[in-house]
């Protein structure tokens, strides 16, 4: 969930690039353009006319290809040339959603073909990015300097309310009070958080060589994401169940976020099953706490486990078994903020 595959796409064209520099040219000359990248050899099947070239990738030869009508084919390295002026006919079918020949051609090859397709808008100057069912428009830098900055703002914002609510939750875990209505909470703001945080991240990328400074800004704000998936683990009625895609998320409130958790009413009692607890202590990889987590399935238990039975269960050493063990019952592991 938290691999954002659009990163890869966003660092190909980013300021700086060979291919960033033909988009900028092919944008000032306002030619328009179709560019494929990968696909092959499948995508020689859609192909028609044209010529094929098979020469090294050269960003001013992208540009002066460009002038012709049709499409231009890279490689999936972005190292060679390997046809232009060929027009397009997709032999599977998908739905387009667009309007022009071009952007209609681009969203179908890639929603059926393994590649990346790259459509430079003659009249509208834009350029528009599809891989698979994913369309993402390039803006200019400004805006996206701007776009950047106000998602700093938002993500410092967020990273306050989910420590706030993490805070109290871990208080009322304490107490043995905490409700699906407190998790649910806390779910959803760590969600906000991590959506904006690959926002920037896409913004960064996007930016080139110009995104550095957000970057940094960026690394001030810890990344939530393993805190936030721990605490789905701990209260997801499904012990294995994953969390939702990321983008059927987008607009869940606290009731929706219950009810994904398994649950319906808000004020439900509820208690971790520790994942959390093992992860803040900073002593266990990941696999660790899953299996101890999945095998011990409350706090209570983990309390309760033996220095041997934590280093049997979690297939570590007895030295590890007994550190976590004096951790779990020094209090250290008791603070879940
Ligand atoms: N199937 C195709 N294969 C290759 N090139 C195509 C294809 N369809 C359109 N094009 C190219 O796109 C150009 C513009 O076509 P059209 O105006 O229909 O598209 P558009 O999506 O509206 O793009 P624009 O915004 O640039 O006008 C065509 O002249 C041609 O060079």
């Amino acid at each position: 969930m938290n691999e954002d595959p659009l990163l890869e796409i966003l660092a190909g064209v980013a300021p700086g690039t060979p291919l960033r520099d033909a988009l900028d040219n092919i944008l000032r000359a306002r030619t328009g353009a179709l560019i494929i990248i990968g696909g092959e050899p499948a995508i020689d099947e859609d192909c028609d006319g044209g010529f094929p070239l098979d020469v090294p990738f050269q960003h001013q030869l992208v540009y002066e290809l460009a002038k012709m009508d049709g499409a231009i084919l890279l490689d999936r390295h972005l190292e060679r040339i390997r046809r232009a002026n060929v027009e397009m006919i997709p032999k599977k079918y998908a739905p387009s959603h667009e309007t022009g020949m071009r952007h209609r051609t681009a969203e179908r090859i890639a929603q059926t073909r393994d590649a990346t397709v790259i459509a430079v808008s003659q009249r509208r100057q834009v350029v528009t990015l599809y891989r698979g069912q994913m369309r993402y428009m390039l803006h200019d830098l400004s805006y996206i300097l701007t776009k950047a900055t106000n998602a700093l703002a938002s993500l410092g914002r967020y990273d306050r309310l989910f420590r706030s609510a993490t805070r109290r939750l871990g208080e009322a875990e304490q107490e043995g009070l905490a409700t699906l209505g407190e998790v649910a909470e806390v779910m959803r703001r760590g969600y906000i958080a991590l959506k904006i945080r690959r926002e920037i991240k896409r913004y960064v990328v996007e930016l080139g060589r110009d995104g550095h400074l957000i970057d940094l800004q960026l690394e001030e704000y810890p990344d939530i994401y393993w805190e936030w998936l721990w605490l789905w683990r701990d209260y997801q009625r499904e012990a294995n169940a994953p969390p939702p895609p990321w983008e059927e998320a987008e607009s869940w409130n606290t009731t929706a976020w219950g009810i994904a958790l398994g649950f319906d009413s808000l004020g439900q009692p509820l208690s971790p099953r520790g994942y959390r607890w093992l992860y803040h202590l900073q002593l266990l990889p990941g696999p660790v706490i899953d299996r101890l987590g999945s095998h011990f399935a409350s706090r209570q238990a983990l309390a309760e486990a033996t220095p041997g039975e934590l280093s049997r269960v979690g297939g570590i050493d007895h030295d590890t078994g007994y550190q976590l063990w004096t951790a779990l019952h020094s209090g250290l592991g008791k603070t879940d903020a």
